[in-house]
């Protein structure tokens, strides 16, 4: 067992070294400008409502990224050992959402922004809180979850695997917090007798401590960031951890209720969807793209990290990671389209979604106007993918022409059209 700067264990390395991307790469390089100049604001507090958060460092400051392809850059204080507080929030509302289908977690927990603090009392008009990402919210999901291997168990170890290594529980913190907590206990007692939270109290929020309580480093968040960012697929280890829709299903809560009352400029101005905790830490998933974790403690008076953020919107400005970006144009999904004699041959490549299928359906039917075309010929060797949303579209476009009269044939060696 390694120590973090903080003498607090780790458990082993956090990822793989063959993973380590080189520390003179431009990326790195990037990120460690970002950081020199973020570095100079000197605002915000550390938290010390939890006892124990209060001896952190404020001139602690590390900046970490995970690319959707699994290689990490850090810089900074990369291997300090700090607390999830409400970063395990949307993880843990993944595992719930993974366990019970979203309809279900939906019945006991809203979906809107509060537009207030973190730790407020704040139900709506059915007694759910309003949303999994403030306190009142995550525990009633925390209560929710059963998992076979006992609750925290289960937790831990599904965010483990979101990490790609066993997460361990600065006890200390746990400790500080379950002597403390009492404002969180009232939240669990309003929810329950709102009807909403399942089970004892206690054991919810001990668990949701508990939870808050793992011990992470920036590393660590641009994984389970990245882990989001492309799927609920761990990039660095390979493994699925939940599925795609879950996947989704998290990014869209921190996309708008991570960051409290914030939440809208934090769309105006940085727009990937994020989660913050009062230990400082920033968590950031941007989309197909990159997985971001940031680290702090000096918060801001909505308790976000103040170089978190700043260090997100220049992250986000320079690198164009805004979710709202305009997205590239993307190849054509046509690899060839010619014509021999009553032939018309189409040869797709690629992915194809539901906007590359819409251009080559559109393609298709002009064979039904056109007096010279007898058949269509589609082949599918170069195709790598196909949406389901584009499989119906071609499915219902080989039907039109069949009924137009045009016979219409398919290769798929690749079986792409099953998959
Ligand atoms: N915003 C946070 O990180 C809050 C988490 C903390 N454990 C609490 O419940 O108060």
């Amino acid at each position: 067992m390694d120590h973090a700067a903080n003498g607090q264990p780790t458990d082993g390395p956090a990822v793989d070294e063959a993973q380590e991307a080189d520390e003179g790469s431009p990326v790195s390089r990037a990120l460690e400008g970002i950081r020199e100049e973020v570095a100079a604001l000197s605002d915000g507090r550390v938290a010390d409502y939890i006892p124990e958060l209060a001896h952190a460092d404020p001139d602690t400051f590390g900046i970490a990224a995970v690319s959707a392809h699994g290689r990490s850059y850090c810089v900074g204080d990369a291997e300090h050992a700090f607390t999830l507080q409400s970063i395990s929030k949307p993880f843990v509302y993944a595992v719930a959402v993974e366990e019970l289908g979203l309809d279900a977690v939906h019945g006991h927990v809203g979906a809107e922004p509060s537009g207030e603090p973190f730790n407020a009392i704040s139900l709506d008009e059915r007694g759910r809180p309003e949303n999994p990402m403030i306190n009142a919210g995550a525990i009633v999901t925390t209560s929710l979850v059963r998992g076979t291997e006992g609750r925290f168990e289960h937790i831990r170890s599904v965010l483990s695997d979101f990490a790609g290594r066993r997460l361990s529980v600065d006890e200390d913190v746990y400790r500080s917090e379950a002597e403390t907590g009492h404002r969180n206990r009232a939240l669990g007692y309003l929810s329950l007798a709102g009807g909403v939270l399942v089970g004892p109290v206690e054991e919810a929020v001990q668990d949701y401590f508990r939870q808050c309580a793992l011990s992470v480093t920036v590393r660590d968040l641009a994984v389970m960031a990245a882990t989001l960012s492309v799927g609920g697929v761990n990039p660095v280890t390979g493994r699925r951890v939940v599925s795609q829709r879950t996947a989704r299903h998290a990014l869209s809560v921190m996309a708008s209720c991570g960051m409290y009352d914030r939440a809208g400029e934090w769309g105006l101005r940085v727009g990937i969807p994020a989660k913050s905790g009062v230990s400082g830490g920033i968590l950031a998933a941007a989309p197909g793209a990159f997985g971001l974790g940031v680290f702090s403690p000096p918060l801001d008076e909505a308790g976000n990290s103040v170089r978190g953020v700043a260090a997100l919107e220049r992250l986000s400005d320079d690198y164009d990671l805004h979710m709202l970006r305009t997205p590239a144009e993307p190849p054509s999904p046509m690899h060839s389209v010619t014509r021999a004699g009553g032939t018309l041959d189409v040869r797709l490549r690629g992915e194809i979604d539901f906007l590359a299928a819409e251009q080559v359906v559109s393609r298709l039917a002009e064979a039904i106007d056109d007096a010279r075309v007898t058949s269509v010929s589609v082949a599918l060797e170069r195709v790598s993918g196909l949406s389901d949303a584009a499989r119906s579209l071609l499915a219902a476009e080989l039907t039109e022409l069949a009924d137009a009269g045009v016979d219409a044939t398919v290769s798929d060696p690749r079986g792409v059209r099953r998959a």
